[in-house]
This record gives C-alpha cells, sequence and structure tokens, in this order.
C-alpha cells in the first residue's frame, strides 16, 4: 500500500465526520451516520449539533455502529467568555447523551488580555463533562494568528484540564494549518503527551490529512497517534480519502463528504 493510501486509511479511522450547517436537518444527520459507516471501516466520530444527538444515538445502534463516538460542540462558533453560559450548553450536550464535547475557547478575551477567563471557562466545562465524556478545547487559531497567543491558548487549555486542543471551528476564514499544528503539538509535546490534538477545518483531500499526521509523528512519534489523541475535524475530507483508496469513484474533495 502506498504511504498515501496507508495515510487515507489511517485518517478514516481519525475522522470526526462532521456537519455543523445552519441548515442541519435530522435527515442530513442520519445520511452522515450512515456515510461514518464506511467502506474502510468506521469513522472514529461524527461531531453535529446537540439537538440531532438523540437521532443520531438511534441511527448508530440501527447500524450497529455504536463504536463510532458522537461528539458536539458547545460556547460555537463564537468563543464568548460568559462561563455560565457555556457550562449550561456543556451539561445539556451531555445530559443529550454526547460522548464528547468542542467547546470554543474565549479566544478574543485572550486577544486582549485576559488569560483568566479562558481557564475557568475550560476547567469549568470539564467539570460538566466528567471523566467519562471528553472535552476537546477549539482555540480558533486562525483567528489568534500570533504564534504567541496560539501557544498560550493552548497552555491554558491544557493546564485547565482540557483532553484535546482543535485548532478551530471551521467558521472562519483560515482554519487548520500545519503551523498552528507545529505549535499546538509542541506543547502537547511539553505539558502532556496525553491531550490529544484535532485539526479542524479545510482539510480537504488525503495529501492534506497526511501531512498533519506526519507533522504529529515528528514530534510526539508514530505510535502517539491513535483515535484517543488524534482526529481530524471534516466535513468534506472522506470522499478525497475513499477516492484515494479507490472504494469510491467519488471525484476528490467530494462534495459534502
Ligand atoms: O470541526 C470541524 C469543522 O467544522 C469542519 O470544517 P470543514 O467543513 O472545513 O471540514
Amino acid at each position: 500500500m502506498s504511504d498515501l493510501k496507508k495515510a487515507a486509511q489511517r485518517a478514516i479511522e481519525l475522522m470526526d465526520l462532521t456537519t455543523l450547517n445552519d441548515d442541519d436537518t435530522a435527515e442530513k444527520v442520519i445520511e452522515l451516520c450512515k456515510k461514518a459507516v464506511t467502506p474502510a471501516g468506521h469513522t472514529a466520530a461524527i461531531c453535529i449539533y446537540p439537538r440531532f444527538i438523540p437521532i443520531a444515538r438511534k441511527t448508530l445502534m440501527e447500524l450497529d455502529a455504536e463504536d463510532i463516538q458522537i461528539a458536539t460542540v458547545t460556547n460555537f462558533p463564537h468563543g464568548n467568555d460568559d462561563i455560565a453560559i457555556a457550562v449550561l450548553e456543556t451539561r445539556a450536550a451531555v445530559a443529550y447523551g454526547a460522548d464528547e464535547v468542542d467547546v470554543v475557547f474565549p479566544y478574543r478575551a485572550l486577544m486582549e488580555g485576559d488569560e483568566t477567563v479562558g481557564f475557568e471557562l475550560v476547567k469549568a466545562c470539564k467539570e460538566a463533562c466528567g471523566d467519562d465524556v471528553l472535552l476537546k478545547v477549539i482555540i480558533e487559531s486562525g483567528e489568534l494568528k500570533d504564534p504567541a497567543l496560539i501557544r498560550k491558548a493552548s497552555e491554558i487549555s491544557i493546564d485547565a484540564g482540557a483532553d484535546f486542543i482543535k485548532t478551530s471551528t471551521g467558521k472562519v476564514p483560515v482554519n487548520a494549518t500545519l503551523e498552528a499544528a507545529e505549535i499546538m503539538l509542541t506543547v502537547i509535546a511539553e505539558k502532556n503527551r496525553a491531550v490529544g490534538f484535532k485539526p479542524a477545518g479545510g482539510v480537504r483531500d488525503a495529501a492534506a490529512a497526511a501531512e498533519f499526521l506526519g507533522t504529529a509523528a515528528r514530534i510526539l512519534g508514530e505510535d502517539w497517534v491513535t483515535p484517543r489523541t488524534f482526529r481530524f475535524g471534516a466535513s468534506s475530507l472522506l470522499g478525497s480519502l475513499l477516492h484515494t483508496l479507490e472504494l469510491s469513484d467519488a471525484p476528490k474533495g467530494a462534495q459534502g463528504y
């Protein structure tokens, strides 16, 4: 198997197959669940808005695909600095049955010099998740821009108890970049190798996925990359991966998935 095919296969097993659109419906979420059961195996998770968690849970049960985790988002995509609202949303997501919660870090507050609110928000949301629900913290690296701020947001999130740090919401002009990945993975290497990394937004083909995987392997080692420590957040990557694996007639970057 070529290196690109190996990366494509791996990226499927590491993917949070995502739909986070204003026009999402139960039907679209059911379709997403079906897509997550790929000819090359199951994706790690699906990522959806909280209100769709029950229909996703039922669908995954019917598909005999209960190993696929259900991730959702809170404080999304704005990253406001109201801790009480972020916690209430996170508790609601857990009550709906989320396995994983991706919360947006209050990145604008950090850009304005406030290092405290991000720490407190992440800490409180991790408490709301408890031990059984993973908390992924979206630092919105493309808006932070400054490498020092990307590093600071990563450090604060890890210190506050994040299970993963994630680059982006996918809703801003600049999403996952290799430069941000380098910084975030380095902070993980320095602080706590048990914390995971999730490049998200704009990862559209097998070659891009391979570059992120290569960066992670270089900084943390080949064996570090597992579904517990690495995910791709992507709405439009799966088609390219299946195409690379010659398992689909879909053109590269196939529309939708
Ligand atoms: O977390 C995942 C992102 O929202 C997906 O972004 P994307 O639509 O650019 O793949």
